[in-house]
């Protein structure tokens, strides 16, 4: 089971209790009016709100899935990928099937989880191929499968069919396999996120995404804390698509991300405009 506010596994959490030497302070999460935060006296709580934090800038490394899901991605550039990941403590690294056996070999014994992606980046495969998907992808070695809406069938009012895709892929990788429906948010009202979001919840997912990075438009702050009321505790949020700065990342974790999806993720952490990204 996840940690409600924090996404973290037992795992996970018990990893975070001591921060390394040098470390920086590291924001972890902001839901229902109170921030994680974790700094040399360890893990502990204050009120929401940039005015009642300690001024930054924060370590968001834990919380950010290190994305590569263009075309024309390398063997060479995931193992790039995951060098940066293990050395900046980044919560997976997130690549197409293709890759989820050489990450995960990579990967391996160590703390950064090895995460893809299904049905993407349309989501509109048919559902027994996604379901299929996900299942190979747990077995050649990812432990987060980042699925993508049946947004057609949301679009056409055709709630049932999302509905059995979301549990078909629930039931094909149950947990502790960490399953996220990304809503491609661009591309939906407000009522369909927050159906959306909704039946998520019900068929027992573990988050809701924004983006692909694919549609044009990704994540903005509004549809974070539309997706956070949704869905409250029980479940992670993660931001993704088009955040290229430290500013715009730390944005959504005040508006409720606990999950930030990012390729530009080196550049953001050490605070510059994100001109390295992937
Ligand atoms: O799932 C994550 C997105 O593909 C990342 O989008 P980005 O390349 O705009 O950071």
């Amino acid at each position: 089971m996840i940690d409600p506010l924090l996404d973290l596994t037992a795992e996970v959490r018990a990893r975070l209790q001591v921060l390394p030497e040098g470390g920086r302070p590291q924001l972890l999460g902001c839901v229902e009016g109170f921030c994680m935060l974790r700094d040399q006296a360890g893990l502990h709580h204050r009120p929401a709100g940039q005015a009642a934090l300690p001024a930054g800038p924060w370590d968001l490394s834990p919380l950010i899935d290190h994305t590569l899901l263009k075309a024309e991605a390398t063997g060479a550039q995931v193992e790039r990928l995951c060098a940066e990941a293990l050395k900046h403590g980044f919560a997976s690294v997130c690549i197409n099937p293709l890759w989820v056996p050489l990450a995960s070999s990579l990967l391996k014994g160590s703390a950064v989880r090895t995460c893809t992606v299904v049905g993407f980046p349309l989501g509109a495969s048919s559902l027994r191929a996604k379901a299929h998907e996900a299942e190979l992808a747990v077995r050649d070695g990812a432990q987060e499968v980042d699925m993508v809406l049946a947004v057609g069938a949301a679009k056409a009012d055709d709630w049932d069919t999302v509905r059995r895709d979301l549990e078909g892929l629930r039931a094909a990788v149950p947990a502790p396999t960490v399953l996220k429906v990304i809503l491609e948010t661009c591309l939906l009202t407000d009522t369909e996120k927050t159906r959306a979001s909704t039946l998520a919840l019900e068929a027992g997912l573990d988050f809701v995404k924004t983006s692909t990075g694919f549609s044009t438009g990704g994540a903005t702050e509004a549809d974070v804390a539309l997706m956070r009321r949704t869905v409250g505790t029980a479940m992670g949020v993660k931001a993704s698509g088009g955040i290229r700065t430290y500013e715009g990342a730390l944005a959504m974790v005040l508006a409720g991300a606990t999950r930030l999806g990012l390729s530009a993720s080196v550049a953001v952490i050490q605070g510059g405009a994100g001109s390295e990204a992937y």
